[in-house]
């Protein structure tokens, strides 16, 4: 079988007119940073690079030390590409600026250098997640505003998941499609095309431990789940909660599935859990180009236009008639 690889990939997307120049060259960038990403989750205790940083982020959470690693060599890797404008991360308060003697571009970059903290420790999966948008006027200061574009904007998005394999997960607006690393070549080669979300599924993923801070809807919906064969749904669903929406959206795509991360009590200051910018948006592109769908309950996550670069946001994505149903429940009530 002929080995296709992401650069193969993008080439071929660039003579389709899909994406210019300048975005394959991007994108194949941030693959890069992926790659020794991976490499460090990979090292793990080896290479020291467990446990806590002993600073906060932006978020006012402690970092890990793969958290700041993770965003260095993103940083590091797309400064100098000459394809931005500017990138923003879920660790850093402000834009990142591009050092002015360095080429700039027209695109912006976003991140989550490391999703799913929380289990890098105990070695289970955890991911990257980026969203590019173009730069408004091609003004070269770019600000926090030229950043606040709603999700419908974005012109890629992507993931990377550090599991038992590395797999680079990619739209362009042209589908979904995802890359397998092979580590012995050090190539992402081209393994799962037009990856799509059945419309239903019996499978559900949500943090149960907040059950009790839930809004009515999110409750009449899990509840409905949850009795199974006998309730008004009529057959048993089944519950993973990986706690990196990495994982637990690769699952979705993978296999189908709901995904949520609702307004509840216990969020609702801050708007929600999830960050907008660099979690819910890329990953709402992603499941819509799937065939799925992602709202927060109430509208549409590419249809939010963003106050702020650091906004939260509840989430809700996957099989299309699981979030059609919760949505409805939201606006019912
Ligand atoms: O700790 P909880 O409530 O299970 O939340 C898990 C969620 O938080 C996150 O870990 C937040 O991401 P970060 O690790 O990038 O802060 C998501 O990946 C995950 O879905
Ligand atoms: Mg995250
Ligand atoms: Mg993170």
């Amino acid at each position: 079988m002929r080995r296709v690889t992401l650069t193969q990939f993008l080439i071929e997307q660039q003579r389709a007119g899909r994406v210019s120049a300048d975005l394959r060259l991007l994108l194949e960038v941030v693959a890069r940073a992926v790659k020794a990403i991976s490499v460090n989750v990979s090292k793990g205790a080896l290479a020291g690079v467990l446990g806590e940083a002993g600073t906060d982020n932006v978020q006012g959470e402690a970092q890990k030390k793969l958290d700041v690693i993770a965003n260095e060599i993103l940083l590091q890797a797309n400064e100098w590409g000459g394809h931005l404008a500017g990138m923003a991360s879920e660790e850093v308060e402000t834009v990142h600026q591009i050092p002015f003697d360095y080429p700039k571009g027209g695109y912006l970059l976003l991140f989550d250098p490391l999703d799913g903290s929380s289990n890098i420790d105990i070695n289970v999966s955890v991911g990257t997640i980026f969203s590019v948008l173009r730069n408004p006027e091609g003004r070269t200061d770019v600000t926090e505003d030229s950043f606040l574009q709603p999700g419908s904007e974005q012109i890629a998005a992507g993931y990377a998941v550090y599991g038992p394999s590395t797999q680079f997960v990619l739209t362009v607006g042209h589908g979904v499609h995802a890359f397998t690393l092979d580590r012995e070549m050090g190539s992402f080669i081209y393994t799962h095309p037009f990856m799509t979300v059945p419309d239903e599924t019996s499978e559900f993923a949500i943090n149960a431990s907040n059950a009790r801070h839930w809004e009515a809807p999110v409750k009449r919906y899990i509840d409905e789940l949850q009795q199974g064969k006998t309730g008004p749904r009529g057959r048993d669903f089944n519950m993973r909660w990986v706690a990196s929406m990495v994982a637990d959206v690769h699952r979705v795509l993978t296999r189908g599935g709901i995904f949520m991360y609702p307004l509840d009590e216990k969020c609702r200051a801050q708007g929600g859990k999830l960050r907008l910018m660099y979690e819910a948006n890329p990953m709402a592109m992603l499941i819509e180009q799937a065939g799925g769908a992602a709202t927060t309950g109430r509208e549409r996550i590419l249809d939010v236009v963003p106050g702020k670069l650091h906004q939260r946001v509840p989430v809700i994505l996957g099989s299309r008639a699981e979030v059609e149903r919760v949505t409805a429940y939201h606006l019912e009530g």
